[in-house]
């Protein structure tokens, strides 16, 4: 995520063979129906609109659905998730390929800017990924600090977050499920919750080395749905101590947990130490959206998960808190955020 900082990991993995399975979970595609375009007519008249709209218009992006006339009909206009995610790549593929100086516009060392584009390199002398980061939920505050070039960058991308977004609140109900603490569980923190997309750009593996696009780190949020357009996602597995390379199907978003869950579920669930390495076929786009609490509103353990056999292991933070910690301190700074918070 670049969130915990390149080099925090000082200990060196093994690479495994890329026949490895995946030991994370993977779900090959949205449920439909996704966010779809803003209100008024159909903006892409060759998709069918096959449902009566349900909402008043004018329906937009943030509600994720669109009204649009047929004819003489007034329908929805779905688009299918596949074709969402291939505009969300193309759109970030484009934000890739413009001048250094449109991009550069966004280059700030200021982690708490709400767009930011930056390089990051792993031995300090070549850069290995370019980003570009920003939030993304609630879309009606953030989209208008967005790229406006490619000028389709705020639409494809906004269909997107939402999109994912939608899938990440049902996970994580899943997961408050399975922990005993059931579905509804702080539902509002979570309906209120922060959406941060990074948006990774990898050049292509130079002939005979391997290099590292991204150093190991975990993810600060509660999950992590990540879209790439070819493979290059490794997972370390902790039982082996090795890296596990996670394949990429066509349309298949790779889903991980980060820190706060690890908090949250008292170390019942563990957060995914994961690393990028460059794809030695083809440059890569990869798209890491993160869903944690609001800015300032704190990440306790759940209480229901604390006895005297399994006292609290983590103190409680806030995002804020966790960009306050990257921001102090930066160079020197021994310990990941996460485990800054055991107790
Ligand atoms: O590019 C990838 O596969 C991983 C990206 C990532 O870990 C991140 O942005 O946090
Ligand atoms: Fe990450």
């Amino acid at each position: 995520s670049g969130l915990v900082p390149s080099g925090d990991r000082t200990v060196q993995h093994r690479r495994v063979a890329t026949t490895q399975p995946s030991p994370v979970r993977k779900i090959s595609a949205l449920p439909t129906p996704l966010a779809t375009s803003a209100a008024g007519a159909c903006s892409t008249p060759s998709i069918s609109c096959h449902r009566r709209c349900s909402s008043p218009p004018p329906c937009s992006l943030i509600t994720g659905a669109c009204c649009c006339w047929r004819g003489d009909k007034r329908g929805c206009c779905l688009f299918s998730s596949q074709s969402v995610m291939d505009r969300a790549v193309e759109a970030a593929s484009e934000f890739f390929k413009l001048p250094s100086e449109t991009k550069q516009e966004f280059a700030s060392d200021d982690i708490r800017r709400p767009v930011r584009y930056g390089t990051s390199s792993k031995d300090g002398t070549r850069p290995s990924r370019t980003f570009l980061k920003h939030y993304a939920h609630p879309l009606s505050e953030w989209m208008k600090y967005w790229p406006e070039k490619p000028p389709t960058y705020r639409e494809d991308m906004g269909k997107f977050s939402a999109g994912v977004r939608r899938v990440a609140l049902e996970l994580m109900e899943a997961i408050l499920e399975g922990l005993g603490l059931g579905k509804h569980y702080q539902h509002e923190e979570f309906e209120n919750g922060l959406q941060l997309l990074q948006v990774n750009c990898y050049p292509k593996e130079p002939e005979g080395e391997s290099a590292i696009g991204l150093a190991p780190h975990s993810d600060h949020g509660f999950l992590t749905i990540l879209l790439a357009s070819c493979p290059g996602l490794e997972v370390l597995d902790r039982s082996s101590d090795t890296w596990r390379v996670v394949q990429q199907p066509r349309h298949a978003l790779h889903v991980h947990v980060g820190d706060c869950m690890e908090v949250l579920s008292n170390g019942r669930v563990k957060t995914a130490v994961h690393r990028a390495v460059l794809n030695h076929g083809e440059a890569r786009i990869s798209m890491a959206s993160i869903h944690s609490f609001a800015m300032h509103e704190k990440v306790s353990v759940a209480k229901e998960l604390v006895d005297e056999q399994d006292p609290e292991k983590y103190k409680e933070s806030s995002f804020s808190d966790f960009l306050d910690y990257l921001m102090s301190n930066a160079d020197k700074k021994r310990m990941s955020f996460l485990e800054s918070l055991r107790t």
